[in-house]
């Protein structure tokens, strides 16, 4: 019998399922309503779902999950806290020796980064301690609502055994049934009190394992999460390790830096040592230099005084010599005659016939300054002059003869340097000269420029134009003149002499008007104006010079300052002076000739009538003198260069040719005036002369600026003709 078999140990929802339904209520209570009968079924089977859940919780090793997770938490957790620990270790622990190389930036920025992770961390732990803290709450409710569950159990087994005892005695009693029914009415009413109080305890539990279900859950997200942030963390671990790394290797970097720059300071302090030994030798040569220099300063100062002081005395000294030099030139009188004797010439040069002609020498120099002539064994005759050249002479000897000729014009005088003597007596080499030896013309021009570049460094001004003039047969010929070709006849423009006396042309008046006048700036341009009119120059052969220029050719050199007052120096080679006769010329050349001698008689009437004081001069017989009146007058200074040839085949045409320079030599053209003077229409301006001279103080000027002897008051010109018949 079922109600007679010990109460064993079941299940309260065995228990329940094997108590007969149907008479169970409708004996004991047949208001039991028929949805309160589909309860119970219900409830047992909750609570076996239950059970199984619970048991399932119990044995399936819920708690043990709990404490593995956990564990596995805990484990993470501190392995994450001693990785953390030993990169902070390993950060904290070298920044001792590290920390001072560190920039302070990055110093920083680790102390934010640790800061932050060990915050994590904190933050880490405290949400451990708390799921533990929860775990061990579950833990506690776990085992409490067990206990619910057992005592429940042992109430629903003493409601079985009451059931089976009560079913028990309904089958021996029926009579007993109705009373033990009721009974057991009761204590299925207490029984289902006891099970309602059971299901409630049991849906309690129910929820509070949901509950513990839901925090289970929960602490597994947030295990995940905590498992996540500690995958987080080991990066950041990971990545504070690679900073650190990288920090490292910068602190390395930085520590070579260093040490470069270390060596860098080293060696720049060693530079720094020298530049400051540098300095310090500088600043003592500075010192020294500038001691030099207000030395030099002063010195410099010292020198400018006395280069003022200088000039000052050089401006006096000038006008001095200026005036001394004019005193000179009084005292040498206003013409001076030189003569020079060309060498002697191979046979067939210089119109030489023959081998004897070219051997025998004619002329001796006695004394200084005078030559003789030895026109044949018996008779001889000796000449004076300011200056006598022999053939050896240079140009620039000569050329020291006329320099102060050329100093006059500069100084506002009219001069007029003349060639004269016979054909090939050296009239041309000496004016002009050969290329590697310039003559009179090329030098005069040369000192001139010289003069004129001088005084442009004090400030004045001065111009110089040429002009070059052929007289030929009596007439005159541009040289410069761009429709001038060189033949006689193709003469350009006609030009003629002004009719004004000699030294009274107003002032910008033109001796020759319509002469072409070329401005030249230096000798360059002089030898290429001097080249064109050689050119132009007309020559014929002769017998007795194959280039022998058969006309008067003049060379006009023009100074103007800025005021508008010039003056002219005239450089003229004159045609050969030689007898017809001899020259055994016809024709055009015998006309060429007459023309020359005219012009050359004109000229020595000039000197015969100034040598006279006549009150009329022939300057008009002419058109030489007629260009040179100006020249050939008081005011101004002429310079006779008597070319003579050393061959005793013309000593005579010598002889003729001396006299003539002779005759030159005894003029005196008058009051020496400057070329602005000479008329009222002209600028006045001093003359410079100084006043007149004693002669004891004149013959002691001369003597002290001349360095030569004086004559004894000998006159000059032909000194002694000795004729043994
Ligand atoms: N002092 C000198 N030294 C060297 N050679 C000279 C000298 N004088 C003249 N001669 C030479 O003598 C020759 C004739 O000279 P130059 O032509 O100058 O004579 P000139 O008097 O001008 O003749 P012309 O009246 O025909 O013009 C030339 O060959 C020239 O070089």
């Amino acid at each position: 019998m079922a109600a007679s078999e010990p109460i064993k140990q079941r299940r309260l929802s065995d228990l329940l399922s094997s108590v007969p339904r149907s008479s169970v209520l409708s004996s004991a209570d047949s208001t039991l309503a028929a949805d309160e009968e589909l309860l119970v079924p219900r409830l047992v089977a909750r609570i076996a779902e239950l059970e199984e859940k619970l048991y399932a919780a119990e044995g399936g090793g819920g708690g043990v999950d709990d404490g593995g997770l956990l564990d596995r938490f805990g484990g993470l957790l501190r392995k994450a806290q001693q990785g953390l620990d030993a990169g902070i270790a390993y950060v904290v622990g070298d920044q001792d020796a590290q920390q001072a190389q560190l920039s302070q930036v990055t110093k920083e920025a680790t102390a934010k980064a640790l800061l932050i992770t060990i915050r994590k961390l904190q933050s880490l732990k405290a949400e451990r301690q708390r799921l533990e803290e929860s775990s061990a709450s579950l833990l506690l409710e776990l085992d409490a609502a067990r206990q619910a569950l057992t005592a429940a159990q042992a109430s629903a087994t003493a409601a079985a055994q009451a059931e089976a005892a009560a079913a028990a005695a309904a089958t021996s009693e029926r009579q007993a049934v109705g009373e033990t029914a009721a009974a057991a009415a009761a204590a299925a009413a207490a029984n289902r009190a006891a099970l309602v109080t059971a299901t409630e305890q049991l849906l309690a539990l129910q929820l509070v394992a949901r509950q513990a279900g839901a925090d289970h859950a929960a602490a597994a997200a947030h295990s995940q999460q905590l498992e996540q942030r500690v995958v987080v963390l080991q990066s950041q671990l990971a990545a504070a390790q690679s900073a650190a790394a990288e920090l490292q290797h910068q602190l390395d970097c930085g520590r070579l830096e260093s040490e470069a720059l270390r060596q860098q300071l080293t060696a720049a302090a060693g530079e720094a040592e020298g530049a400051a030994a540098d300095a310090e030798h500088l600043r003592a040569a500075r010192a020294a230099l500038s001691q030099d220099l207000n030395e030099t300063r002063s010195r410099l100062e010292r020198a400018q005084m006395a280069a003022e002081d200088f000039q000052c005395r050089f401006l006096q000294e000038r006008q001095e010599r200026r005036s001394l030099h004019e005193q000179l030139q009084v005292l040498r009188g206003n013409i001076r005659v030189c003569c020079r004797v060309r060498p002697a010439l191979s046979a067939g040069a210089g119109g030489l016939s023959s081998e004897k002609d070219a051997a025998a020498c004619a002329v001796s120099y006695p004394y200084s300054g005078t030559l003789c002539i030895h026109a044949s064994e018996r008779r001889q005759q000796e000449f004076e002059f300011d200056a006598v050249f022999n053939g050896e002479a240079s140009q620039v000897e000569v050329f020291d003869e006329v320099a102060p000729m050329v100093r006059s014009c500069a100084d506002g005088y009219n001069v007029c340097i003349l060639a004269y003597g016979q054909t090939g007596s050296g009239k041309t080499h000496t004016m002009m000269g050969p290329g590697d030896a310039p003559g009179l013309s090329v030098r005069a021009l040369q000192a001139l420029f010289g003069i004129t570049a001088a005084e442009q460094a004090d400030g004045q001004q001065r111009s110089i134009s040429v002009s070059m003039l052929e007289v030929y047969n009596e007439s005159l010929r541009d040289l410069l003149s761009s429709s001038s070709n060189g033949s006689p006849e193709a003469a350009s423009k006609p030009l003629d002499v002004s009719a004004m006396g000699a030294g009274q042309l107003a002032a910008g008046a033109e001796r020759v008007p319509g002469l072409t006048w070329r401005a030249v700036g230096g000798v360059e341009e002089v030898l290429a104006v001097l080249e064109e009119g050689t050119k132009n120059r007309s020559t014929a052969s002769t017998i007795l010079n194959a280039h022998s220029s058969r006309s008067h050719a003049l060379l006009s050199v023009r100074l103007t300052d800025s005021a508008g007052r010039s003056s002219v120096l005239h450089l003229v080679d004159l045609a050969g002076s030689e007898r017809i006769a001899k020259s055994e010329v016809a024709g055009q050349q015998l006309k060429e000739a007459q023309a020359i001698n005219k012009s050359l008689s004109a000229l020595g009437d000039v000197i015969q009538s100034l040598q006279s004081k006549s009150a009329h001069v022939p300057y008009r017989n002419s058109k030489l003198t007629q260009v040179l009146q100006d020249s050939l007058c008081g005011s101004s200074k002429v310079l006779l260069v008597c070319c003579v040839n050393p061959e005793a085949a013309s000593a005579q045409e010598s002889i003729s040719s001396l006299n003539f320079a002779s005759r030159a030599a005894q003029v005196e053209l008058g009051p020496i005036k400057k070329a602005n003077e000479g008329t009222p229409a002209s600028r006045r301006q001093s003359t410079g002369a100084g006043p007149a001279l004693s002669p004891l103080a004149a013959a002691s000027i001369k003597s002290k600026l001349s360095g030569t002897p004086q004559s004894g008051g000998r006159p000059r010109g032909v000194l002694r003709d000795t004729n043994a018949h």
